[in-house]
């Protein structure tokens, strides 16, 4: 699996906040605002869940993948707006290693 394909994307991602809006998409994403990328990521999470539907009936698995792709894109916009990395996130779930779900639900204190 290629992970290092987020950390350049996400380098190129931050390169585009100080573009010009009209020089790149990503540029102009983060020109119109956060409530522009959110309306995004809500789209392709939405085109995700019914490529994912037509995937289990068809078997056809491409549309899903290339939805995700576009979800996962735009979370890395909406995270680098955030002046988030994609590293944090990875550290979250590399934190998460071996800890079984039914456990941390289980030790949360809200
Ligand atoms: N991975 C992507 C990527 N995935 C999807 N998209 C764009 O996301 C946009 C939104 O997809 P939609 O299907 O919703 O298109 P749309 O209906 O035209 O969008 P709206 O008008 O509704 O906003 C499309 O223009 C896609 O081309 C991406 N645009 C850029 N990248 C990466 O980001 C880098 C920087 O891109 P620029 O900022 O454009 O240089 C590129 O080199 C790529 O590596």
């Amino acid at each position: 699996m290629n992970s290092d394909v987020l950390v350049e994307l996400a380098k190129t991602l931050e390169q585009r906040k100080s573009a010009p809006a009209d020089s790149s998409y990503v540029a102009s994403l983060h020109a119109k605002g956060l409530n522009k990328i959110l309306e995004k990521v809500g789209e392709e999470s939405v085109e995700t869940i019914i490529a994912a539907k037509d995937a289990a009936t068809s078997g056809d698995k491409s549309e899903v993948i290339y939805e995700t792709a576009d979800l996962w894109f735009h979370t890395l916009v909406m995270l680098s707006h955030l002046d988030i990395g994609p590293e944090a996130i990875l550290d979250e779930l590399a934190r998460r290693f071996n800890l079984s779900g039914l456990e941390e639900k289980a030790s949360r204190t809200k």
